[in-house]
C-alpha cells in the first residue's frame, strides 16, 4: 500500500498523547506535598477518558502537566509524538497552543472579548488558520452567539463557548478540568454529547471530574488516588 499523505501527517500508529512516569512535588517549608508519584497514561486518538479520585488525589496537577501549563519534576509527556516537557515555557506555550485543547475549571474565556475573538485570538496564538468561527460555533450549537461577550453566556453556552476555544485549532488533545462540575444534569448531557462527537471525530479527550455521568460516557476510567494510578 502507497502511504499518502494523510497517513504520514496522522501518525497512525502513535497514541494521541503518552505520558511517562510523570512525577510532581509541592514543597512549601518542611512540608513536601508529592502530588504526581510515577503517572504513566496513554491516549489513543478518538478515545475519551475520564480521570477520577478524590479530592487532592492529583487531578488538577496531572492535567497541568499534561497540557505543558506546569512542568514535571519528573517524566515526559508527548502528544502525537512531540515532546512537551524540558522545553523553555515560551515553546511549550507555542507547542501547547497547537497540539492541545485545553478547558479549565476557570474558564479559558478573556471578558473583554466577544465569543468568535476569542477564537480569533486562540488561532492567531497558534499561527493557524482553519474554518470560520461561525462553522465551529455552529456545529455547537453556538452560532447565534458568537457576538456575545462571555458573562452574558448561561452555564451550558459557556462550557460550549470554551470548547470551541479549546478546539479552535482542531488539537489531537482536549482536555478538561471538570468541565461540567457546575451544570445541571441535562446540560451536563448535551455538553458530554458534544465531547463523545468529538471523540468519534478523531479527538482524544481526556476529562477529570467527580461526576457520575462523566466516567459513564466515558470509554475507559482511570483512578488516581494519592498521585498514583490505582488498579
Ligand atoms: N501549587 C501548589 N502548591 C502546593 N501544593 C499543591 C499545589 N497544587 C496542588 N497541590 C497539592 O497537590 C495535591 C493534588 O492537588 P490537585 O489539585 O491536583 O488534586 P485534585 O485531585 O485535582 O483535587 P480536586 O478534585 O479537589 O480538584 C493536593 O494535596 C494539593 O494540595
Amino acid at each position: 500500500m502507497r502511504l499518502t499523505d494523510k497517513s504520514i501527517g496522522t501518525h497512525e500508529h502513535l497514541p494521541a498523547m503518552a505520558a511517562e512516569s510523570l512525577h510532581r512535588f509541592f514543597h512549601s517549608g518542611d512540608e513536601e506535598t508529592q502530588a504526581l508519584r510515577g503517572v504513566s497514561i496513554s491516549l489513543a486518538p478518538g478515545e475519551f477518558v475520564a480521570v477520577v479520585g478524590p479530592s487532592g488525589s492529583g487531578k488538577s496537577t496531572l492535567l497541568s502537566c499534561l497540557a505543558g501549563l506546569d512542568e514535571p519534576d519528573g517524566g515526559t509527556v508527548r502528544i502525537d509524538g512531540t515532546r512537551l516537557t524540558r522545553r523553555p515555557e515560551a515553546e511549550r506555550a507555542r507547542l501547547r497552543a497547537r497540539l492541545v485543547g485545553v478547558l479549565t475549571q476557570s474558564g479559558n474565556l478573556l471578558s473583554h472579548l466577544s465569543v468568535a475573538q476569542n477564537i480569533a485570538l486562540a488561532r492567531s496564538l497558534a499561527g493557524t488558520v482553519s474554518r470560520g468561527a461561525d462553522d465551529h460555533l455552529d456545529a455547537l450549537g453556538l452560532a447565534h452567539r458568537a457576538h456575545a461577550r462571555p458573562d452574558t453566556l448561561s452555564g451550558g453556552e459557556t462550557v460550549r463557548a470554551g470548547l470551541a476555544v479549546a478546539l479552535a485549532n482542531e488539537p489531537p488533545v482536549l482536555l478538561a478540568d471538570e468541565p461540567t462540575g457546575e451544570l445541571d444534569s441535562s446540560t451536563e448531557a448535551q455538553v458530554l454529547d458534544i465531547l463523545t462527537r468529538r471523540a468519534h471525530n478523531g479527538t482524544a479527550l481526556l476529562v477529570a471530574s467527580h461526576s457520575a455521568a462523566v466516567a459513564a460516557a466515558a470509554d475507559r476510567v482511570i483512578t488516581l488516588r494519592n498521585g498514583e494510578v490505582s488498579s
